[in-house]
């Protein structure tokens, strides 16, 4: 069966619902007096709602009762229907003055998230999975939205409206008023118990949510193996099985709602009741007229409503808070790979790197275990193109994101021009090293944009003729064959393209930067030998003036070294020429042995003739 990978779900959050929404008290103060207004509007609206009742007690009292005319009568009648429109109005204003701001809030939480996720290192990425951060950054900050330009609102236009409501009851009535409000009583002990309840369950939903959309996210992009290998039903089973856990999170959520709103529903009710019976005492006794005890019935009437939408607000308001929880996570999250308070200009580049006892362990590595580079020394001289060879798992890709910090040393440290990587402005040390990887992620967009990706203006050259450049170099001449040339928009990571024609196109991206350091991890590991003795020929031009730090597992890519590290066990065991290490090395004659060398036409054509 397929498994998909769980995703991380950070532990749940325990802070206080006022201290999780105070937090957004700086993004609130430029949208605050947008807000303000809506809430002006949405409490005239509330009032005005309430002032009905009181019209009507008026209407029973002087018109039924009192022997009015039926002028009296009219007037009542377009005061009730002016207060309507006005309420509809006051309505129709609220939202027109919040939906921006909560808009506004929503976006820039969401540009701030993408913003950390941008700046956190490789590490953390390597443990989060992509749904939970898709889940934080869509449907968490939706969330958010909602709440602010509805549920906040009404939460306290609806809580307002109960006090006013009250405080019209006990001035009418000060024991009608203390029977109704007698009810808040098991309503408020029977809330702290469901508060409880629904934010652990509210909190598990949306990781349960962010786990589903990792699930998605990994099937979708390995849909050609899942196919492949015939596992299409399976990776439905493991996902049904997700999708199964997330409805039952979310069914025990909705009862708990259920269940609390069925009490805040009828509590009212059943004072309700009682009021009607001693309502019906009061007014017999001559205590009550009949005016006081239809409006009180109609403010409670009025009030049924507020009082339910406090329930339900309070719902929302606790989902809301675990959302903004999951999203304080990521961004509480420090970004321990950052520029220096005070970053070091260096004097003359030249491109001059040195690995000085460099050490490095994965963060999620077992305590006890061997660090995966140990006490690295290697120093590539400027325009020296260095390869790395090892068995497999020797450590050669993590060295090679050790130097533009990808990944940060454990211990000793990396020098670009007698300067440590770390002292370096972040981002003036990636436009010094550029990279192309094995594994290559292009973007969707057109090859001239993932082409000129990293490319800084040169002088005497336009972007045109550097894109050109690069291209030639990593003969990607085919890219001006495609329907738009340069401008043709290429799938997401380029699904769109071959295996060999994506890593030519990343190999041009990491030449177009112009970079002081070229690092590049097995780049033609998808081309085929012709193409690869082309590219080499040109690639070696462009090698001759730049530090190169090239991973190889071809002994053509080791052609194009001056000079070869031989890495294993995460340790560097000899440095020489590829003469040099061939002469004296067992173990480098052994890794290349075992180098991945395609047959060239001639060994094919020598292997038909030799077959009987
Ligand atoms: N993100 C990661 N988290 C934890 N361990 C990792 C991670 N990436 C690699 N490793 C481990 O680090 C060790 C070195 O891996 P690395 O990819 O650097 O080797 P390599 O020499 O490039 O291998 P290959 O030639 O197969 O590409 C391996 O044991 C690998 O399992």
């Amino acid at each position: 069966m397929v498994q998909h990978q769980t995703a991380q779900v950070s532990p749940e959050n325990h802070t206080s619902l006022w201290r999780t929404f105070a937090r957004l008290g700086p993004h609130l103060r430029p949208i605050f007096p947008r807000l303000a207004l809506g809430f002006l509007c949405a409490l005239a609206a509330g009032v005005v709602a309430l002032a009905i009742p009181q019209v009507l007690r008026e209407l029973v009292n002087s018109v039924l009762y009192a022997g009015g005319s039926n002028r009296d009568v009219w007037i009542a009648a377009v005061v009730i229907a002016g207060l309507g429109t006005l309420e509809a109005v006051l309505v129709f204003l609220r939202r027109v003055f919040v939906i921006t701001p909560a808009a506004r809030l929503e976006t820039t939480l969401r540009v701030n998230l993408y913003r950390h996720l941008q700046q956190l290192p490789v590490a953390f990425h390597d443990k989060w999975g992509s749904g939970q951060l898709l889940s934080r950054s869509m449907a968490d900050l939706g969330l958010l939205r909602r709440w602010l330009a509805f549920g906040s609102i009404m939460l306290v236009v609806a809580t307002v409206t109960v006090l006013v409501g009250l405080a019209l009851m006990f001035s009418s009535n000060w024991m009608l008023g203390a029977i109704y409000l007698a009810g808040a009583v098991p309503i408020t002990i029977r809330a702290f118990y469901f508060r409880n309840v629904f934010r652990t369950a509210s909190r598990l939903s949306q990781d349960q949510a962010g786990d589903l959309a990792t699930a998605v996210e990994e099937s979708v992009h390995g849909i050609r193996v899942i196919k492949a290998f015939g596992r299409g039903r399976q990776s439905l089973e493991g996902f049904s099985v997700q999708a199964e856990r997330l409805r039952d999170t979310e069914i025990s959520k909705a009862r708990s709602l259920s269940g609390f709103l069925m009490f805040v529903v009828s509590i009212p009710e059943i004072t309700l009741g009682i009021g009607l019976l001693v309502g019906l005492w009061l007014t017999a006794e001559n205590q009550l007229t009949v005016g006081e005890l239809v409006a009180f019935f109609a403010t409670a009437a009025v009030l049924a409503g507020p009082v339910e939408g406090i329930g339900m607000l309070l719902g929302m308001t606790l989902t809301t808070k675990t959302a903004l929880d999951r999203h304080f996570d990521v961004m509480d999250t420090a970004s321990t790979i950052v520029s220096p308070a005070e970053p070091v200009s260096p004097g003359e580049q030249r491109g001059h790197l040195r690995l000085c006892g460099a050490t490095f362990s994965y963060p999620d590595a077992k305590p006890d275990a061997a660090p995966v580079l140990d006490g690295i020394d290697l120093d590539i001289r400027p325009g020296e193109t260095m390869a790395l060879v090892g068995t497999t798992g020797s450590g050669k890709s993590t060295l090679l994101q050790l130097v533009p910090r990808l990944y940060e040393v454990t211990g000793g440290a990396v020098e670009l021009d007698g300067v440590d990587i770390r002292d370096y402005d972040l981002e003036a040390l990636r436009t010094a090293v550029s990279v192309a990887f094995e594994d290559t992620t292009l973007f969707s967009a057109s090859i001239r944009d993932n082409v000129l990706l990293g490319a800084r203006p040169t002088p005497g050259q336009t972007p045109a003729q550097a894109l050109d450049e690069a291209l030639d170099v990593a003969q990607a001449g085919f890219t001006r064959d495609l329907p738009d040339g340069v401008d043709t928009v290429i799938g997401e990571e380029g699904l769109s393209l071959s295996g060999g024609q994506r890593q030519r196109i990343a190999l041009a991206r990491a030449i177009a930067a112009k970079p002081l350091v070229l690092v590049l991890d097995d780049p033609l590991s998808a081309l085929d030998v012709r193409t690869e003795e082309r590219v080499t020929e040109r690639l070696r031009e462009v090698l001759a003036g730049t530090t190169t730090l090239i991973v190889a597992h071809r002994p053509s890519t080791v052609m194009l070294a001056d000079r070869v590290a031989l890495l294993d066990g995460g340790r560097i065991v000899d440095v020489g020429t590829h003469g040099e290490l061939l002469a004296r090395s067992d173990h480098y004659r052994y890794v290349i042995a075992s180098l991945d060398e395609p047959p060239t036409v001639e060994d094919v054509l020598n292997a038909e003739e030799a077959s009987p």
